[in-house]
C-alpha cells in the first residue's frame, strides 16, 4: 500500500489554457436523488461544479429542481423519468447512485447505454442495487466509490477482512471489468489496476451524511477535466477532499460537505501550475 502525498495535486491540477472554453472541461451527467434524497444530488453537483467541470446536468426527481437551482444555478436539470439515452451519450462522465433509492431501472438503463470510452462513477444506492440484483458491470471506464458496508454487499469481503489489501484486490480482479475502487473509510484506500494507495489525510470531522456524495461529485469534476491520467485524477480528487476537510477542521468541530465544496476553487488554485 503506497501512501499518497500532496505531490499528486501538483501533478494533476493544471493551469487553464487561455483559449479553452466550457466544453474543454467536460460534460458531467449526475443521475440520482429520489424525492426523499434530493440533497445527495445537490451535494454531487456542488462538488462537480466547484471542482471545475465545464457543464453539469442533474437527472433527478422533478421535486428537487427548485432546491437544486437555488443552491446552484450553474447546473442544468432533467426529469429522471424521461428517456436519458441522449443525455448519457453526450456526457464524458456519468455519476449514478447518490440518493437513488430503489430505482434499479435507472441503473440498468445507464449500464446499457454507456459506451466503453465514457467514465462511469457508481456510488451509494446504485452499488447496493447492483449487489442485490447481481447486475453485470458495463465495459466503460468504471469507478466504484463504496463505503465499507457497500463494499461488503458488493464483493462479499466482510468489513473485518477489508483490513487485508489482498482480499480487496482479489475481489476487484474477479469483476468482469477491473474497476478503480475507492474504498471509503478513515484513510480511504484506492485500488487501481495494478496498485493500492492510501490517503494520510482526513478525520472524524468528516463523518456527516453527504460527505461521500461530495467526494463522488469531486471525482466526476476531476475526471471530466483532467483527462490525461484517469487514475491520477481520481487519486487527486480523493486526496483533495480530505485535505480540504483537514484545513477546515483547524477551526471547526465538524466539516460540512457543502463547506468542503465551497473551498475547492481556492484550494485548487494553490496547486495549479
Ligand atoms: N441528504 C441526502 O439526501 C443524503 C443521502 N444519502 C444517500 O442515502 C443512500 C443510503 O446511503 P447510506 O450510506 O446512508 O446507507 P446504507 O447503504 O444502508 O449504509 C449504511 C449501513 O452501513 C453500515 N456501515 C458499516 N460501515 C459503514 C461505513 N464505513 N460507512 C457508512 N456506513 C457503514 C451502517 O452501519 P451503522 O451506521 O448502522 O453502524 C448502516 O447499517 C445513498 O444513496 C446515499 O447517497 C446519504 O448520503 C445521506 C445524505
Ligand atoms: N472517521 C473518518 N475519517 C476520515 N474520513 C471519514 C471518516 N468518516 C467518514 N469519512 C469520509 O466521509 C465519507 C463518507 O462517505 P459515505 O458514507 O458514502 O457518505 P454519504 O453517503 O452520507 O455521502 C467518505 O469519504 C469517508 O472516507
Ligand atoms: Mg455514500
Amino acid at each position: 500500500m503506497k501512501t499518497l502525498t500532496e505531490d499528486i495535486l501538483y501533478r494533476v491540477i493544471k493551469k487553464r489554457a487561455k483559449d479553452s472554453h466550457k466544453g474543454t472541461y467536460g460534460r458531467v451527467l449526475i443521475i440520482g436523488g429520489t424525492a426523499q434524497f434530493g440533497g445527495a444530488v445537490i451535494m454531487n453537483a456542488l462538488a462537480a461544479v466547484n471542482s471545475g467541470a465545464g457543464l453539469v446536468t442533474v437527472a433527478t426527481d422533478p421535486s428537487n429542481f427548485t432546491a437544486l437551482h437555488s443552491h446552484l444555478p450553474e447546473a442544468m436539470v432533467v426529469d429522471f423519468n424521461e428517456d436519458l439515452t441522449e443525455y448519457i451519450k453526450k456526457s464524458d462522465v456519468v455519476l449514478i447512485g447518490s440518493g437513488l433509492g430503489d430505482r434499479i431501472d435507472l441503473v440498468q438503463h445507464t449500464f446499457y447505454a454507456i459506451l466503453p470510452r465514457q467514465i462511469l462513477i457508481v456510488d451509494g444506492s446504485a452499488l447496493t442495487l447492483v449487489a442485490e440484483h447481481k447486475l453485470k458491470w458495463p465495459k466503460s471506464r468504471l469507478v466504484l466509490t463504496p463505503h465499507q458496508m457497500e463494499w461488503q454487499r458488493l464483493s462479499g469481503v466482510t468489513i473485518n477482512e477489508q483490513a487485508f489489501e489482498a482480499f480487496n484486490m482479489l475481489a476487484q480482479q474477479r469483476m468482469n471489468v477491473e474497476p478503480i475502487l475507492v474504498l471509503k473509510q478513515h484513510h480511504t484506500q484506492i485500488y487501481t489496476n495494478d496498485c493500492a494507495f492510501e490517503i494520510p489525510v482526513g478525520g472524524p470531522y468528516q463523518a456527516t451524511g453527504g460527505m461521500g456524495d461530495t467526494l463522488a461529485g469531486m471525482i466526476a469534476g476531476f475526471t471530466a477535466q483532467f483527462m490525461l491520467s484517469f487514475s491520477e485524477a481520481i487519486l487527486a480528487a480523493v486526496y483533495a477532499h480530505s485535505a480540504i476537510a483537514d484545513e477546515l477542521a483547524e477551526t471547526r468541530y465538524i466539516t460540512l460537505p457543502t463547506e468542503i465544496s465551497a473551498s475547492i476553487p481556492e484550494f485548487m488554485h494553490r496547486y495549479s501550475r
